[in-house]
């Protein structure tokens, strides 16, 4: 098992210097010291301390220590991640982390400046966020997951561990006798991710052993999907304009039609429609046939209205 931990990193070759988003949970402790051992002196860490749980003391002690260990520079960031109203805490978490890997990034600086990131999610972390896509009813775009790299805010990110299974993470640590640092809150199932995690997973594994690949497929086709419906809808939303001509938008078929007007909404308006609410914006536009037709429809954090002869959004609470 652990051989797949080994076949992942051997494949790893980000741009040097590398910073590792440490955690001091199993899979980043492991991907901190497999990536500190491959690249002596051109890895970095990250530690976000949140400040939420009791036992942040006890993950912020594993990494120092272990940095220490390892001879590796590391930066603590204090982060205040209390979720703003309407906000789910693990979104806001995961805000606030991101913004302090890249305060962290920008900080480090010297001797040469950090080129990637690294971060630890592995492929049980990958079936759980799609299966809790599809609890959602999610579209193509969730359906893929999460990426094995991309490129923010002036940096490669990556994800090395997205393939090997949680169990080989683990295994690969105890093979070498190391420690970390286990989460309280991971076996708490008033969370969906973690009766996922306690309940499908072990009946998926007693129904398709090959989920993990199977279901990493079937992401890969979803993003590629979701790549050409983003490719499409930069070109339809240059045909029909911004704001969009009602005539030009009459024209496409339903399902062009509800991909531009969704992503003319996220770009221009920062705002995703609900799917009954793009519904009846898309019957509303087929009935409007006349001058005097008029449109409003509340779609995400607005209206869409009709302005003459295009569509208009107004902000709630706008005047
Ligand atoms: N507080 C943190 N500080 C630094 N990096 C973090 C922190 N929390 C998460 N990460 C990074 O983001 C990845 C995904 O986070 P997530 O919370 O999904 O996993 P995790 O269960 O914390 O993983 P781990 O077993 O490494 O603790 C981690 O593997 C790690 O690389």
């Amino acid at each position: 098992m652990t051989q797949r931990f080994d076949e992942a990193l051997s494949a790893f070759a980000p741009a040097l210097p590398l910073a590792v988003g440490l955690s001091g949970g199993a899979d980043s402790t492991a991907l901190l010291l497999a990536c500190a051992q491959r690249w002596p002196g051109q890895v970095h860490a990250i530690h976000v301390h949140h400040g939420l749980q009791a036992a942040a003391d006890g993950f912020e002690r594993h990494c120092i220590q272990l940095c220490e260990r390892l001879r590796v520079p590391l930066q603590v960031q204090r982060v205040d991640a209390r979720a703003a109203p309407g906000q789910s805490p693990e979104d806001a978490a995961r805000r606030a982390r991101y913004e302090a890997f890249e305060a962290a990034v920008r900080h480090a600086g010297a001797p040469a400046a950090i080129q990637s990131m690294a971060l630890a999610q592995h492929a049980d972390d990958q079936v759980e966020t799609l299966l809790l896509a599809l609890s959602r009813g999610a579209g193509v775009a969730g359906l893929a997951a999460m990426p094995m790299h991309w490129r923010r805010a002036g940096l490669d990110w990556h994800r090395p561990l997205l393939r090997v299974p949680g169990r080989a993470v683990r295994d690969w640590l105890r093979e070498r006798g190391e420690a970390w640092v286990e989460d309280p809150t991971n076996t708490d199932e008033r969370y969906t991710r973690n009766r996922i995690r306690a309940r499908l997973l072990p009946a998926l594994e007693a129904t398709f052993p090959q989920f993990r690949d199977t279901f990493a497929r079937s992401s890969l086709h979803a993003a590629q999907a979701q790549e050409l419906l983003l490719e499409m809808a930069g070109e339809d939303l240059a045909e029909v304009g911004v704001p969009p001509r009602i005539r030009a938008l009459r024209s496409l078929g339903p399902a062009r039609q509800a991909n531009v007007l969704r992503h003319w909404l996220r770009t221009a308006h920062q705002t995703t429609p609900g799917t009954a609410q793009l519904d009846e914006l898309q019957s509303q536009l087929a009935a409007c046939a006349t001058r005097g037709h008029r449109i409003r429809i509340r779609v995400g954090r607005g209206f869409v209205v009709r302005q003459g002869e295009c569509l208009g959004f107004e902000p709630q609470g706008a005047p």
